[in-house]
């Protein structure tokens, strides 16, 4: 929980009950099929954005696979303290499937080397969460104004702990999903003079500092289609 926002609400991240891990579609073609540019907000340096992270055909076998698996829609009413989300999830506990979009995008090479935003994790950046979640928003669902927590953990038996939500998005406009968005407010309080709406890019990888430095953020209403969205954490040594 951020300091100072104990009584908000926050994303919750329990950890997922043992299951296989699933056949994620393979990274075809190679990763990455573009130089990867990481792009720092112009509002705010803890916001960063890479498109053609992932390019649309993956998108597409990726959305197509992942309406194969069985997907939870959100509890009605959420434990205290926690937001509403009203969406499909999909949260499995997978080391593999973490170290490959870490070791075989070109992520890890972008996170370590990149002399632009280096300086910017919170620590020396290890992997990625195991912790995956997938969600899918159908029109009319959205998840409501929270925090993203940091958690402890261990990955591959070193200690770490979470500084950035990845958030990887599989659809966008030009696959019918209107609305969406994920909007940051930076003061604290929903306001919509003070709002940064980030839309969605098909393939898009969305990265935002969390913990006591998260911005206050929603993942806004689906008008029409769906919304797919692929999360991870970034860890750092502890
Ligand atoms: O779906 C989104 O745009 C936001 C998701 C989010 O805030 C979260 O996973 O914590
Ligand atoms: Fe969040």
């Amino acid at each position: 929980m951020p300091k100072g926002k104990s009584s908000k609400p926050s994303a919750s991240a329990p950890q997922a009950v043992p299951q296989a891990a699933p056949s994620w579609p393979v990274f075809k073609p190679p990763l990455p099929v573009v130089q990867l540019y990481p792009e720092l907000h112009p509002a705010t340096s803890n916001i960063i954005l890479v498109s053609s992270f992932f390019p649309r055909s993956l998108c597409r076998d990726y959305v197509a696979y992942l309406r194969t698996l069985p997907m939870q829609t959100t509890p009605s009413k959420p434990k205290k303290g926690e937001a509403v989300r009203v969406n499909d999830r999909f949260q499995i506990n997978d080391p593999g499937f973490a170290r490959r979009l870490w070791d075989t995008t070109g992520l890890k090479e972008l996170i370590l080397e990149d002399e632009s935003i280096k300086s910017l994790w919170g620590g020396e950046p290890v992997g990625l969460n195991p912790n995956i979640r997938v969600y899918r928003y159908s029109k009319g669902q959205y998840f409501d104004c929270h925090y993203d927590d940091s958690n402890n953990l261990m990955l591959d038996s070193v200690s770490v702990k979470t500084t950035w939500t990845l958030l990887l998005y599989l659809t966008s406009a030009a696959e019918g999903c209107i609305g969406g968005e994920t909007v940051f407010y930076p003061h604290d309080r929903k306001s919509a003079a003070e709002e940064i709406a980030v839309s969605l890019e098909t393939g898009m990888l969305l990265l935002h500092k969390h913990g006591d430095d998260c911005l206050l953020h929603e993942g806004r209403e689906v008008q029409e289609g769906e919304k797919w969205v692929l999360r991870t954490d970034l860890c750092v040594r502890r």
